[in-house]
């Protein structure tokens, strides 16, 4: 179930339920418009809900013998934690080997942008963007690798503020080839 059918009045109701029971009045001024704009918010942030990662993978070409690695790093991206509802944040890095297809560039930074529009979890989400790669360029090998700054680690529960947690995946020759990782560790 994509979010096109959320309800922006069913979480508004739900929202200014929440804000009563933790002692608020939503009807003062402040608060009127917030039902609303948390709605409208969730419906842009959530929009990725069920959409397959793989229709950000649009526009491909050929690789014209290209065999070298492709890497681009240094994505931004944020998304909610699905334990917490907070955000968490921070940058991908994708490289990949062609086989015969390469792809717009831009495409990686939508796949990021598609798969962080959800509840989600690191690793998941580092899985989901290797996964997309590989099933629609069936390239070489894939390599990703997420960076992520939790807040429900860093305002709350914890409260370890500059921790960070890195996630990778790798598929093919990422593999087996402990030089490969290498390259696109160094790669800047
Ligand atoms: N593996 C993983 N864990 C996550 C991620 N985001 C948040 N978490 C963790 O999910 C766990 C949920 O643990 P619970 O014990 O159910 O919840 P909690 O009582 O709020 O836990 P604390 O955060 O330790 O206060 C916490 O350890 C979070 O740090 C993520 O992307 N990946
Ligand atoms: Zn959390």
């Amino acid at each position: 179930m994509s979010n096109d059918t959320l309800s922006t009045s069913k979480v508004e109701d739900h929202i200014r339920g929440i804000l009563e029971e933790i002692g608020e009045d939503p009807k003062r001024e402040g608060l009127l418009n917030t039902p609303t704009r948390v709605a409208k918010m969730y419906k842009e942030v959530f929009e990725g809900v069920d959409v397959p990662p793989e229709t950000a993978l649009t526009t491909t070409f050929d690789a014209e013998g290209y065999d070298g690695m492709v890497v681009v790093k240094n994505i931004d991206y944020y998304t909610f934690c699905e334990h917490h509802l907070i955000p968490f944040f921070g940058k991908a890095h994708i490289g990949y080997i062609p086989d015969s297809q390469i792809i717009g560039l831009s495409k990686f930074a939508r796949l990021v942008e598609l798969v962080a529009k959800r509840p989600q979890v690191q690793e998941r989400m580092t899985n989901q963007i290797a996964s997309a790669i590989e099933k629609v360029l069936q390239p070489k090998g894939v390599i990703v690798s997420v960076e992520g700054q939790h807040l429900c680690m860093c305002a709350r529960g914890v409260k370890k503020p500059g921790s960070k947690t890195v996630t990778t995946v790798k598929k093919g020759c990422f593999e087996t080839s402990n030089d490969l990782v290498q390259e696109f560790m160094r790669s800047e």
